[in-house]
C-alpha cells in the first residue's frame, strides 16, 4: 500500500471503530451503519477512547451552535464517513451550509453510499432544490460533499465555492485525525488561508499528542509500518506545539485539552453507564491512550472565543 492509500484507509479504521462503539451502545448514531457494513469488534479501551472523542467534538459543535444558531456553516476537513450532518438534522438543526471534504477516492465512496440509501437521501431533499451527484461530489440545498486534496489551497478554494461557501458566516472547521498526515507547510497554508478569508471561525482538531515517549513510539511504529508517514507529527509533540500551530497562523487564541481531561469531565452518570457496557481489564492502558490524544479549539473573532468543553 502506498502512503496516500494508507492515509485514505485510516478512514475505514475510524468508521469501523465508530460503528463498533455505536453497536455496543456507547452513543447513538442511526446512520453510521449505512456507510460501514463490516467490522471487527474493538477492545474496550478503544471503544471508550472513541466515546471520549465523540463527546469532546460534540461539545464543541454544541457550543458553536449555541453561539451562532442555525445561521452558520460547518466544514468537515478529512470527513471520512462521518455522519454529523444527519445527526444534526435529526436534532432539528438546519444550518445554512454543511460541507464534507476528503480525498476524491473517499468522497466517491461516501457519495455512492448516499446515492443508494433512501434514509440518507431523504434528509437532503428540500423544496428549494435538487440533489446533484457527480462521481466524487454531491450538492444539495445545504449539504455538500467535495473531493479535494487539502494540500492544494487553490483547488480547495475552487471546490468550496462550488459548495456555496460563505466567508461571512461564522464557520466551524472540524478535523479528526487528519492534520497528522499532512506536511506542516501545507497545514500552515490551510490554517492561514482560513484566518485570512473567514470573518469568524472556530477550529476543532482532534489528534495525537504527547508524541515523544515510549508509548507513542509504539503507536508511531505501527502507523509507519502500515505506510502512513505521519508528516505532521512535529505539531503533535506537546500541548504547546498543538497550540502554537494555530497561534502562528493568525488565530486569535487556542485551548488544548488532553482526552483524559475530557473523559473525566463527562458527567458521572454517563461515564458510569458506558463503563458498565464492557469489562475493562487494563485501566492503565485506557489512561495511557487518553493521555496521547487531545482536542484543540482555536478561534478567530470574538463571537467564537471562550469555548469550554470540560
Ligand atoms: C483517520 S481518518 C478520519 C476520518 C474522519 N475525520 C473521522 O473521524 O471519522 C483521516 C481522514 O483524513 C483524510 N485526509 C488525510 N489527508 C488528507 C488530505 N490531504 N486531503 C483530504 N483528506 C485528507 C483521509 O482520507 C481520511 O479520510
Amino acid at each position: 500500500m502506498d502512503s496516500l492509500e494508507a492515509v485514505q484507509s485510516t478512514n475505514d479504521d475510524a468508521s469501523e471503530c465508530k460503528r463498533c462503539a455505536v453497536d455496543l451502545n456507547y452513543w447513538k448514531d442511526k446512520y453510521i451503519h449505512f456507510f460501514v457494513r463490516h467490522y471487527e469488534r474493538k477492545t474496550p479501551e478503544i471503544n471508550r477512547g472513541y466515546f471520549a472523542r465523540v463527546c469532546g467534538v460534540n461539545a464543541v459543535v454544541k457550543s458553536f451552535l449555541d453561539k451562532t444558531g442555525n445561521k452558520c456553516q460547518i466544514i468537515n476537513l478529512g470527513c471520512g464517513f462521518d455522519t454529523l450532518y444527519w445527526r444534526l438534522k435529526e436534532n432539528n438543526f438546519n444550518i445554512s451550509n454543511f460541507i464534507d471534504v476528503d480525498f476524491p477516492t473517499v468522497t466517491a465512496r461516501k457519495c455512492h453510499s448516499i446515492k443508494r440509501n433512501n434514509v440518507l437521501l431523504q434528509s437532503l431533499h428540500n423544496e428549494d432544490g435538487e440533489i446533484s451527484f457527480r462521481d466524487t461530489d454531491l450538492h444539495s440545498f445545504n449539504y455538500h460533499i467535495t473531493g479535494v486534496d487539502l494540500r492544494n489551497i487553490n483547488d480547495l478554494e475552487y471546490k468550496l465555492l462550488q459548495c456555496g461557501v460563505d466567508y461571512n458566516l461564522p464557520t466551524l472547521f472540524i478535523s479528526e485525525c487528519v492534520l497528522i498526515y499532512i506536511e506542516p507547510s501545507y497545514t500552515q497554508r490551510l490554517l492561514m488561508w482560513i484566518t485570512s478569508n473567514f470573518k469568524q471561525a472556530l477550529f476543532v482538531n482532534y489528534e495525537q499528542m504527547n508524541m515523544n515517549d515510549r508509548f507513542s513510539e509504539v503507536m508511531i511504529k505501527n502507523l509507519r509500518e502500515r505506510g502512513c508517514a505521519l508528516a505532521g507529527l512535529e505539531a503533535c509533540k506537546t500541548k504547546e506545539t498543538q497550540k502554537q500551530r494555530f497561534l502562528n497562523c493568525g488565530w486569535s487564541g487556542c485551548r488544548v485539552w488532553d482526552m483524559m481531561q475530557i473523559y473525566m469531565s463527562i458527567p458521572g452518570a454517563e461515564r458510569q453507564r458506558i463503563e458498565a457496557l464492557e469489562f475493562l481489564d487494563e485501566q492503565e492502558l485506557l489512561f495511557q491512550l487518553l493521555q496521547h490524544y487531545a482536542i484543540s479549539v482555536a478561534w478567530k473573532g470574538d463571537l467564537l472565543k471562550d469555548v469550554d468543553i470540560t
